[in-house]
């Protein structure tokens, strides 16, 4: 299982340590909201570019943001290893697809909980990941949304029949106990903010879900 701890919890203040605290996480996750597309405002590329030369740590970003298409090439230029996009966000979302692998980038489609699967059927062929919300967008420490598992294993069900090798993402009120019913569910990455966190040790944390 991947784990991608989000830095949404993370002590920016002192963010080299609470890097160091993820180490041992496949992905960093890193959730841009521009006030717009949700009600908070967090961090753009210019955290990636601050990140990007400390680790080899594959940076995952997530872009709550309305018009994702006018951010790609700064995520690129500062060094993103994924940048998913919301469905919801943009009318031209396989065009942004697109502009993201055009730039050598894995291309990742989000979906709120208000949004189904038959939504983004079309674009399937185009990503290489989808990431099911299972929290409504905006904050951490929301929790999770069990109905959205469906759409997990439609997904799951989808990527089967038609050979497609997108990753299913998960994202929002990730725990030790929801994680298990992700895997059940088909999902093989994890989003987890204020979980891990707030864990005395986030390796160890981190290293029980990514043996799930
Ligand atoms: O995209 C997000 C919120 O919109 C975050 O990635 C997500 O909420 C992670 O935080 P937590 O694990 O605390 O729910
Ligand atoms: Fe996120």
């Amino acid at each position: 299982m991947i784990i991608a701890p989000s830095i949404l919890s993370a002590d920016l203040y002192n963010l080299e340590n609470d890097l160091k605290k993820i180490g041992n996480a496949d992905w960093i996750h890193i959730d841009s909201m521009d006030g717009v597309f949700v009600n908070n405002l967090t961090f753009g590329s210019n955290i990636v570019h601050a990140i990007r030369p400390h680790t080899d740590q594959l940076l995952d970003c997530h872009l709550m943001v309305d018009r994702p298409e006018k951010y790609i090439d700064a995520y690129a230029e500062a060094g993103a290893d994924i940048i998913t996009i919301h469905y919801e966000a943009t009318p031209h979302p396989h065009r942004v697809l697109q502009q993201i692998r055009e730039k050598g980038i894995r291309a990742g489609i989000s979906i709120n909980p208000g949004t189904s699967v038959e939504a983004i059927k079309a674009l399937l062929p185009f990503v290489d990941l989808v990431l099911v919300m299972t929290v409504n967008p905006g904050f951490g420490g929301q929790s999770f949304i069990p109905e959205m598992l469906d759409k997990v294993s439609l997904l799951s069900d989808l990527r089967r029949i038609n050979s497609y090798s997108f990753y299913i993402q998960v994202d929002g009120g990730v725990t030790n106990e929801t994680a298990v019913d992700c895997v059940e569910a088909g999902a093989d990455c994890l989003v987890s903010g204020s979980y891990v966190f707030n864990q005395e040790d986030p390796q160890e944390a981190i290293s029980h879900m990514q043996n799930l």
